[in-house]
């Protein structure tokens, strides 16, 4: 996250930390708590680390030194990307991973909640959150940190992204100023926003050209776009 600030225990329950094995495991992506089985988050955090077993998912840590080798953490049964992601479109950047075992509900380690309907009208209060860098030449953040950014509209999204094509399936968010944004590392994380005392999910830190800079929002996978297919696959029965 560029120009956020540091997030205390027990604000964000939902966000999790994917650590991939990469010689050593080390935080690649962040994740949301969709139930007590499912995590939901960006098939692009899939590319290289295909296997199940290359994955470890902390939950209710703030910090990344917090998930050492001591620390638990949960195992990942299966990871489902979706069949239509393309990565050099960046379209359909969803994935869902099944838990090994279900998880537990704490203080520190809730469920958010999906979206109501698949495009939303109200977008106030929205944040973005993660342990991503906080320059584009950054790294890995030790405490979760936490950006209030406004959600704009596709159209307007697409006058800044012009050799791309922004689809319904995204969201964008972002200053026209630049300067607060998710960056690298923040993939797979969640956007939320607060609607009458509740908080939805309603994007998936995705891509962004750099990060925070003027004219360039992030793009986030819209949740809501998603809601059929991360119910028939997280439902029981
Ligand atoms: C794996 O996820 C990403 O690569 C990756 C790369 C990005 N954008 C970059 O251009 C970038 C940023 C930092 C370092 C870097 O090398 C690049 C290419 C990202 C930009 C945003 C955002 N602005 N909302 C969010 C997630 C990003 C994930």
């Amino acid at each position: 996250i560029v120009g956020g600030s540091t997030s205390s225990v027990r604000e964000w329950p939902w966000q999790v930390s994917l650590h991939g094995n990469v010689g050593s495991y080390r935080h690649m992506c962040g994740g949301s708590i969709i139930n007590k089985n499912w995590i939901v988050t960006a098939a692009h955090c899939f590319e290289r680390l295909k296997n199940p077993d290359d994955w470890h998912i902390y939950s209710g840590f703030l910090k990344q030194s917090e998930m050492n080798d001591d620390a638990p953490f949960f195992s990942v049964h299966t990871i489902i990307v979706h069949p239509q992601y393309c990565a050099i479109e960046h379209v359909y950047d969803i994935a869902l991973l099944k838990l090994q075992e279900p998880m537990y509900y704490t203080d520190y380690m809730l469920p958010i909640c999906l979206p109501e309907t698949k495009f939303e009208s109200n977008y106030e209060d929205c944040w973005v959150t993660g342990w991503g860098y906080t320059s584009e030449a950054g790294h890995v953040n030790n405490i979760l940190q936490k950006a209030s950014v406004p959600v704009i509209t596709n159209e307007d999204c697409q006058s800044y992204y012009k050799s791309y094509n922004i689809t319904e399936s995204m969201l964008c968010a972002g200053y026209k100023e630049g300067g607060i944004d998710a960056c690298k590392g923040d993939s797979g994380g969640p956007f939320v926003c607060q609607y009458e005392q509740t908080w939805y999910l309603q994007g998936i830190t995705s891509w962004g050209e750099g990060c925070a800079r003027p004219d360039r929002p992030g793009v986030y996978t819209r949740v809501g776009y998603f809601k059929d297919w991360i119910l028939k696959h997280t439902q029981p029965g």
